[in-house]
């Protein structure tokens, strides 16, 4: 999941960007970047790498300009060892435009091919945001008549866009010297909102992922974008809206809500916190039709998404919350970290068991999702290790059976563990006593209830219905190949870095 954002301002931009970004660190670890504008002029930065590594002040004096965005990258399209491949994109025709995009489009490959030979343009990158960029492009160039470029034009470019790219987008680009362009897919499946501050110098517009980034930069959230609308904010400040797709209905990914999102962000109206919450009740009514609450001692979350959860279940169930591991708060994610081999070392380096919750105890421990297993097969050994008499398992979110291709990093079925598994052999695999899952229907519910304005919710991951539902098997095949051979490459570049620093020392 990447974290997106982009600002109109009376002031300087940079230093109001590079919050955001921090502030949506969690949804993208892998590079980061800001494009700046003053009058026409562009002004990037982008590399691999944190926000807070990326970034040094030299960088940041070269950001001048009162509009701009940025964009902190987790790859679901392309290759994670690619400079070039970090985001913000340009493309100098129409007007100069840069582009950050969170999402996957599905038909990316075909687009590539028809954008080389019918559109005559030219990608350099394997970026599914590139082609994106340039199907916007194109679209802009046939939309834009008479100067000066007008919003309505602007909407139908957008208009171009949802009929010709498929899957998920939640973009924001922005127009040399007319104004910053925001929209969401026609599904709604990933998160868009804005948000704004008056200044004493004017209005000051934010569009991003996550509430969270508008609150933790001052400004006041204003409302989600709506699936397929589009918001053009000219460089005045003012917001021109349109809906641009044809049948729009509200499917947000479901997945935000189990582990992507931050608990304190508020997405198309549900809190993320109050859906885990939700999920651990959920979860608690699983675990008491399986087995007594009697035979557990203690609830152990398994930092840090799973808190809410485990904290709501061990309350439901009666039994105390303790915290058993503890996080190296300097260690990224796991689960969005490229390459099995880190995912797995990863696992140790960042937690560890405290022996005194453990020694002589029936631990239960609850995880928000069980994806590759890897966090949850260490964790049940380390919990042994540190004396545990019995340890079970709960995750909050159903099984993860099928891949994702809506811009969550699994896109083939084989590194999936439930996968073509039953949940005796998940059990049996994972090394626990006892594996609970939460159900489809009640996740499904937990979060639905939160709000009755939505279609829907994305959820194929765990049910296997794929909302755009035109998904071809050609488009999975595209999709999984070409992540499965950029896989090896990150393994072997990985492979290349460690080795390199071993020389260095
Ligand atoms: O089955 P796996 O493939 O191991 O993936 C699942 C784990 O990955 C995530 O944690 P992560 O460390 O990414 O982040 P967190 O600290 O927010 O929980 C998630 O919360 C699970 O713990
Ligand atoms: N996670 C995302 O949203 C990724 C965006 C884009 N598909 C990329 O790989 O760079
Ligand atoms: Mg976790």
């Amino acid at each position: 999941m990447c974290g997106i954002v982009g600002v109109i301002s009376k002031t300087p931009v940079n230093q109001l960007i590079y919050d955001a970004l921090l502030l949506l660190q969690h949804r993208g670890q892998d590079a980061a970047g800001i494009v700046t504008a003053m009058d026409t002029k562009f002004f990037m930065h982008k590399a691999r790498g944190m926000v807070r590594d990326v970034f040094r002040t030299r960088n940041m004096r070269a950001l001048p300009g009162t509009v701009g965005l940025g964009q902190v990258r987790y790859p679901t399209a392309g290759n994670a060892y690619s400079e070039e491949e970090a985001q913000p994109f340009y493309v100098n025709a129409p007007f100069g435009l840069v582009l950050v995009h969170n999402g996957n489009l599905t038909n990316a490959h075909a687009l590539r091919k028809e954008l080389f030979a019918i559109d005559r343009r030219h990608l350099n990158t394997e970026s599914d945001s590139e082609v994106l960029l340039n199907v916007l492009a194109h679209e802009l160039e046939l939309a834009a008549r008479d100067l000066p470029l007008t919003p309505e034009e602007v909407f139908k470019a957008v208009r171009g866009v949802h009929k010709r790219i498929k899957g998920s987008y939640a973009v924001v680009c922005l127009i040399a010297g007319y104004g910053l362009l925001a929209f969401r897919d026609p599904y709604g499946i990933r998160p868009l909102c804005y948000g704004q501050a008056d200044l004493p110098e004017g209005p000051e517009v934010m569009v991003a992922s996550e509430s969270v980034a508008l609150e933790g930069t001052g400004h006041r959230f204003v409302r989600d974008v709506a699936p397929g609308e589009a918001l053009f904010i000219d460089l005045d400040g003012q917001v021109h809206a349109q809906q641009c797709a044809e049948r729009p209905s509200l499917n947000p990914c479901v997945f935000e809500f189990v582990y992507l999102a931050r608990p304190d962000s508020i997405i198309d109206g549900i809190s993320v916190y109050q859906a885990r919450l939700n999920m651990g009740e959920t979860l608690a009514q699983r675990l008491i039709s399986t087995m007594p609450p009697s035979e557990i001692d203690v609830v152990i979350p398994i930092p840090e998404s799973s808190r809410p959860s485990a904290m709501q279940l061990a309350q439901k169930i009666g039994k105390p919350y303790r915290e058993g591991f503890v996080k190296n708060r300097y260690v990224g994610r796991t689960f969005i970290m490229p390459g099995q081999s880190v995912r797995r070392k990863s696992v140790r380096q960042k937690l560890n068991a405290m022996p005194q919750e453990f020694k002589g105890r029936n631990v239960l421990l609850v995880d928000d999702s069980i994806v590759r297993g890897n966090t949850s097969r260490e964790i049940v050994q380390m919990a042994r290790e540190a004396g545990a008499r019995r340890v079970y398992m709960a995750s909050a979110a159903p099984p993860v059976r099928y891949p994702n291709v809506y811009g969550i990093d699994m896109p083939t079925k084989s590194e999936l563990i439930a996968h073509g598994r039953s949940i005796e052999e998940i059990r049996e695999f994972i090394g626990a006593d006892a594996l609970i899952y939460q159900d489809v229907a009640a996740m499904k519910k937990a979060v639905g209830s939160l709000n009755t304005g939505l279609d829907g919710l994305e959820a194929s991951c765990f049910d296997g219905h794929y909302i755009t539902g035109d998904v071809s098997a050609e488009d999975f095949a595209a999709i999984e190949t070409q992540r499965t051979s950029q896989g090896e490459e990150e393994e072997s570049g990985r492979t290349r870095l460690a080795l390199q620093s071993a020389g260095d020392a």
